[in-house]
């Protein structure tokens, strides 16, 4: 068993639906995440996943159901508390150091420690040398994780991320694997989706899988991955077509 910090957020959704002329995008009747370990949400494209995630870090209001954080409904508070990183990544036309420095001084952090912070992060991130660079001119690897960068640099107590290697080569997707890991040891609480079943097994400590917009299957990754419960995550994993 990795050894994740034990996570005390409590994320739940009850009776969550999304619905677009007449056709179910998102259909939930209840899911339970509280760690301890990364939870990563898989399933094929259309499933459902992306609007799930941002229903669950509230940038979606579903239609009908609700979002419940240690028990209280999801409010501006608590998404101070909570990150979310894209596919694509999101960052300021400024250097690299003053991506981070920008959110560290939000938080009201005086100079000498936002220094002292963005210097671990850029350490942590292996961007220590490109400090000064600009944030355009970097690789989408190293992109990428600038943007995990910043979303650490919030302190969040969850981190959301949606698909953040799959424009990437292995290595990059590799080292983004590891700061997201190193983030849960330190108790970030991490909620994935993927498309990549690999990274899920490497990654995962918790299993969603995603069908037609409900949950197939959910459960401990050793569980899912040697003796899945549903038809639907033994066609997924066995690599059948999954609609
Ligand atoms: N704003 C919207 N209006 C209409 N349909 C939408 C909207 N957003 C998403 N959908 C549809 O909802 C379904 C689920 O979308 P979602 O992005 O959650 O899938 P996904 O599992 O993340 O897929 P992918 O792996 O391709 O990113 C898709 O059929 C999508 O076309």
């Amino acid at each position: 068993m990795r050894d994740f910090a034990r996570c005390h957020a409590r994320i739940e959704a009850r009776d969550l639906q999304i619905s677009r002329d007449g056709a179910v995008l998102l259909d939930v009747a209840r899911l339970d995440l509280d760690g301890p370990g990364p939870t990563l949400i898989l399933g094929p494209n259309g499933a459902g996943k992306s609007l799930l995630l941002r229903c669950l870090h509230g940038l979606i209001v579903p239609d009908a159901g609700r979002v419940l954080l240690d028990g209280a409904p999801l409010s501006a508070g608590h998404r101070a508390r909570q990150a979310m990183v894209f596919q694509k990544p999101v960052l300021l036309r400024r250097s690299v150091l003053a991506n981070l420095t920008y959110v560290l001084r939000r938080r009201g952090l005086g100079w000498r420690a936002r220094r002292d912070r963005a210097a671990e992060l850029l350490a942590e991130g292996g961007l220590a040398a490109k400090a000064r660079q600009s944030a355009a001119s970097l690789s989408g690897g190293e992109a990428q994780r600038l943007a995990i960068l910043r979303a650490l640099a919030t302190e969040p107590e969850i981190l959301f991320l949606d698909e953040p290697t799959s424009a990437l080569d292995p290595a990059a997707t590799l080292a983004i694997e590891a700061l997201i890991l190193a983030a849960a040891r330190q108790g970030t609480q991490i909620v994935m989706v993927t498309h990549d079943i690999g990274q899920a097994r490497r990654m995962g400590a918790d299993i969603v899988l995603m069908q037609g917009g409900g949950v197939a299957e959910h459960g401990p990754a050793e569980r899912f991955f040697t003796d899945p419960e549903s038809a639907a995550a033994r066609r997924y994993l066995a690599g059948a077509l999954v609609i």
